[in-house]
């Protein structure tokens, strides 16, 4: 099938290489030129504008759109809105809020422009040879270009998963999971390396990977972790997070859903942000204001 491509970043870039590996036509679009000419090096049709993309595409146009959550899809859906005719197809495959995509899919509709919203998972490594779509919107327009996931994905990797907003709801979810997932492996890596035992966490990682209860795609990412660096001596503990952990627990809150560890796996991100925290220096105070017990001093 013959679609266009807007946003050249990891993941788009990697997408456009999967697509073409298939045998797609895919036209290119990025603000960076230089991603575009090297999109256009692998066998992709470079665009210099969105109007250029859209005028190379042939009605029913399919656009996919690889940008930044928040205002970036917004602006480009707005751009495309005016560019595009009814029956369109716009395909936001990035990290969006479900809520943003429900507003989304109602301002295309209200151009007969059909939207889906995409959870994409699997990382460059997924986008690049076979990755993971969480896809909603219309079922019966998606029968239409199932074609190109079906390519796409690893085996079995897609899913129309229902109506619009589901797609970046299911993705969402995948995510808070992802967050309490690798907090527990990190967190019994943390007791194996408070033991008195003298384990090679490489191995560890490498035995957990091969047939026990816990192995998974994360065990092996983490034996190749610890293959780099044995102890992780080059990297400090600081978790950043993108948005869908919180999300995730903003959700469960809204809906009275019990997410606790997935809450906890946040906070501990937060915490992980900052040296020394105040509320550690609170309880360090009351400590020594009910039992005298030492503090210790900030210089
Ligand atoms: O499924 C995936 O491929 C990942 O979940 C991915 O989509 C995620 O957004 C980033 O890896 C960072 O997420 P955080 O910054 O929130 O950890």
């Amino acid at each position: 099938m013959k679609l266009g491509m807007i946003g050249l970043g990891k993941m788009g870039y990697n997408l456009v290489h999967n697509l073409l590996q298939h045998r797609h036509e895919v036209v290119a679009f990025d603000m960076n030129s230089e991603a575009v000419q090297s999109a256009a090096k692998e066998g992709a049709i470079p665009a210099s504008s969105l109007e250029q993309l859209v005028h190379s595409l042939e009605t029913p146009r399919i656009v996919w759109v690889m940008v930044p959550a928040g205002p970036a899809v917004q602006s480009v859906v707005d751009t495309l809105l005016s560019l595009l005719a009814p029956g369109d197809i716009v395909i936001d495959g990035g990290n969006s809020h479900y809520k943003d995509s429900l507003a989304l899919a109602e301002k295309c509709s209200g151009h007969d422009i059909h939207f889906f919203d995409v959870g994409t998972s699997g990382g460059v490594e997924g986008a690049n040879h076979g990755g993971c779509f969480m896809i909603g919107g219309n079922e019966e327009v998606f029968r239409g270009i199932e074609p190109i996931f079906k390519d796409i994905a690893v085996d079995r990797g897609y899913l129309y998963a229902g109506k619009h907003g589901s797609g970046h709801f299911l993705k969402m979810v995948h995510n808070g999971i992802e967050y309490g997932m690798m907090q527990a492996i990190a967190e019994g890596f943390e007791l194996l390396d408070k033991s008195p035992f003298d384990y090679n966490f490489e191995d560890v990682a490498r035995v957990w990977s091969n047939g026990s209860v816990i192995r998974g795609w994360l065990m092996e990412l983490t034996e190749n972790a610890f293959s780099k660096d044995p102890k992780l001596e080059g990297i400090r503990g600081v978790m950043k997070s993108s948005g869908e952990g919180k999300w995730t627990v903003e959700t469960a809150l809204d809906l009275q859903a019990s997410a606790p560890v997935i809450a906890l796996s946040l906070f501990m991100r937060y915490r992980s942000l900052e040296s020394d925290t105040f509320h550690g220096k609170v309880v360090a105070a009351l400590r020594n204001e009910f039992g005298g017990h030492a503090v210790e001093s900030a210089k």
